[in-house]
Parts: C-alpha cells; sequence; structure tokens
C-alpha cells in the first residue's frame, strides 16, 4: 500500500500534475521513479569514505555543494565552473546520477532531498558523512511558491494561501518539512553528522567536519565563488542548460537568496497561523524559529544553550576576579 489514494490526492492536491506517492511521500514523476527510489533506499550501497548532502528542498542545497567542492579544491574554481553541479554532487534518487554514483570511485560526494525513512539503508551502517542544512521554513515555503510557478516539475500554485496550506499539510514534492526536519534531527548527536543552517553557513565549520584545513586566503576563495553573485553568473549551476521543457516562465534558482523573505510575502494572519502550527510539529525538538533567523547561532546548540553557557562564564570570570581581590588583599 502506497498511502493515501493518489488519483484522488492528485486531485485534490496537484490538479493535473502527475505525482506519485512513495511510501507516504509525493515525488514528481516528470522527475523520479518509484523504481529508483526504491533501488536507492534497498540496494545502493554507501561507503565509509562518501559525503552526502542532505536537504529538505529549497534550503541551501546548491549553495552548499559549491562550497564543499570549493573546499575540496582549496578555493580554486575551475572545478565549479567547468563540470555542472549535479555531475559534481549527483544526486541519490534520479536514475542517471544513481548509476553515476555507483560507478564513480574514491570518496564521492552526493546530494539528497530523501526523507529519512527513504535513505539508503547501507548509511546506517557506515561511517559516511552527513552534512544536514536547515532553513527557516517560511522562507522555504517562498522559494518552493516561487519555483512552483515557474516550472512544470510542480504544479503551478495558484496563491501563495493555496500554496502554505499544502506546505502544512506536506502536500508538496518530499513531503513535510516538518517530518523531514525531526526525523534527521535525530542523527544530530552522531559524530559523521553535521546541522548546518542557512541563515548561519559556516565554511569553517564544515573545513572542520570534513576534516581539511583551508589557509585563510584560500577560505577567502571559497567564500568569493560561492557568494550567491558569483553562483548567479556560474552557467554550471544556475539552470540555464537545464532541460527547456521544465523550465517555464523563465525560472531562475538563484532568486534572491536571502533570508527573511518571507516577510514580504506573507500576511499577518498567515504568519501567525503558520507559527502556531510549528509550534505544534516541532514541540519536541529544540529548534525554534528565531534559531533560524540572520544571526543566530546554529540549530546545533539552541540559543537557550548559549545563554546558560554564557551566564556560566560570566559567573566564573566574576568568581575569579573575587578570588583576585581576596587574595590581593590578603597579602597586601
Ligand atoms: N550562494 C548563495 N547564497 C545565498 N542563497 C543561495 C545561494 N545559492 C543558492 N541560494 C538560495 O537557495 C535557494 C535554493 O535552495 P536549493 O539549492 O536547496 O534548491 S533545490 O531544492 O535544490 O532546488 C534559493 O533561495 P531563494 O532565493 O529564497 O528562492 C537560492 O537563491
Amino acid at each position: 500500500v502506497e498511502g493515501p489514494n493518489p488519483v484522488v490526492l492528485e486531485k485534490q492536491f496537484f490538479g493535473m500534475s502527475a505525482y506519485f506517492w512513495f511510501e507516504g511521500i509525493p515525488f514528481p514523476a516528470m522527475l523520479y521513479k518509484r523504481e529508483i527510489i526504491k533501488e536507492s533506499r534497498d540496494k545502493f550501497v554507501i561507503r565509509d569514505e562518501d559525503t552526502v548532502i542532505v536537504t529538505y528542498p529549497k534550503s541551501g542545497t546548491n549553495w552548499l555543494i559549491e562550497i564543499v567542492c570549493l573546499i575540496q579544491t582549496k578555493g580554486n574554481p575551475k572545478w565549479i565552473q567547468s563540470v555542472p553541479t549535479w555531475e559534481r554532487s549527483p544526486w541519490i534518487e534520479t536514475k542517471k546520477e544513481l548509476s553515476m554514483l555507483i560507478n564513480m570511485e574514491g570518496p564521492r560526494l552526493m546530494s539528497s532531498h530523501l526523507p529519512f525513512h527513504l535513505f539508503p539503508k547501507s548509511f546506517f551502517r557506515s561511517k559516511a558523512k552527513v552534512i544536514y542544512v536547515i532553513r527557516n521554513p517560511r522562507d522555504v515555503l517562498v522559494s518552493g511558491y516561487f519555483f512552483g510557478r515557474n516550472t512544470n516539475l510542480i504544479d503551478n500554485p495558484e496563491s501563495l494561501g493555496t500554496y502554505i496550506e499544502r506546505f502544512l499539510k506536506g502536500n508538496v514534492p518530499y513531503g513535510s518539512w516538518f517530518e523531514h526536519t525531526r526525523d534527521w534531527l535525530s542523527m544530530r548527536k552522531n559524530d559523521n553528522f553535521l546541522l548546518l543552517s542557512y541563515e548561519d553557513m559556516k565554511e569553517v565549520t564544515i573545513c572542520d567536519f570534513l576534516g581539511k584545513k583551508l589557509e585563510p586566503d584560500e577560505l577567502d576563495l571559497v567564500l568569493k565563488y560561492s557568494s550567491f553573485q558569483a553562483m548567479k553568473e556560474n552557467k554550471m549551476y544556475n539552470f540555464s542548460i537545464i532541460r527547456k521543457d521544465v523550465n517555464i516562465n523563465g525560472l531562475v534558482l538563484m532568486r534572491k537568496g536571502v533570508p527573511g523573505d518571507w516577510k514580504n510575502h506573507f500576511t499577518v494572519a498567515q504568519a501567525e497561523n503558520f507559527d502556531k502550527v510549528f509550534q505544534e510539529k516541532m514541540a519536541e525538538t529544540s529548534v525554534l524559529l528565531e534559531d533560524l533567523s540572520p544571526g543566530s547561532p546554529s540549530p546545533t546548540v539552541p540559543q537557550s544553550t548559549y545563554k546558560i553557557i554564557t551566564q556560566m562564564l560570566i559567573s566564573l570570570i566574576n568568581c575569579m576576579a573575587m578570588t583576585g581581590f581576596l587574595l590581593t588583599v590578603l597579602l597586601s
């Protein structure tokens, strides 16, 4: 049984677009095949030396791919400017790229939007590394909405209001943001798992996790070539070389690239309703919407923990100052 009746759901939520459901998750049929999703989960072998970039769609996947590739070349842009993103970091869940990965030697970099329960089983027996990027879901939603309007990969949502309803119910490609995030966050204590946020993408943290040591000038190059503007100009990423049949209305992948754009699109009522659902669905995790705003610390450590650590440090400094003062008084 493949979850809810696909025909009914398709009519109800997706108009005429062709979707198929696999284990409760809707996939656009133009890009994916049921048997490949199954094969990648059950048969694809992830090796200890591999690194996988995992995200819910529209969370900054391609940005991270660019950063990791640039870290590997120590900031030299030759590779990212001559090889398309999907060949540098092939997708686990698409046919052509899965076979590319199977035949690839050495440590592989790969990408995936798969939810936890559909991820290759072999990963959980391996030492391979996963980097998971989380982005403010209100920005993920807005990014996905504009993507949907300009491509026929998913059907054209007629209004933001309709799209918000679908998003909150998980009736969007790759299913519910809340479940995707909650399930993947269960890995956050594992050594081979790095949690990053779009709002606080730190190259140095990524280098440390990957065991790469870059000089400051090399890191500057990584920053330079992974900037929004540089990526917008890089033909190997910006969709100008993608199939024309999926690109309607002049789709741009590099749309705005800023945190907080949701504020320009949500009404007050829509924002309040979104926050209410967020509180209900994310209650068990320590992730707060405020943690996913510009300048927030990485969600690996919730803000409350930062506050406690800061307070402890202040107390320690006060204590040391007091000890110093007492010693001075006693010795004088
Ligand atoms: N370098 C850089 N800096 C800042 N932001 C960037 C960068 N590269 C990509 N982006 C933004 O990431 C959004 C697309 O996310 P994904 O790459 O995950 O998309 S996809 O799901 O793989 O299609 C999409 O977000 P929106 O602009 O909000 O739509 C991109 O603009």
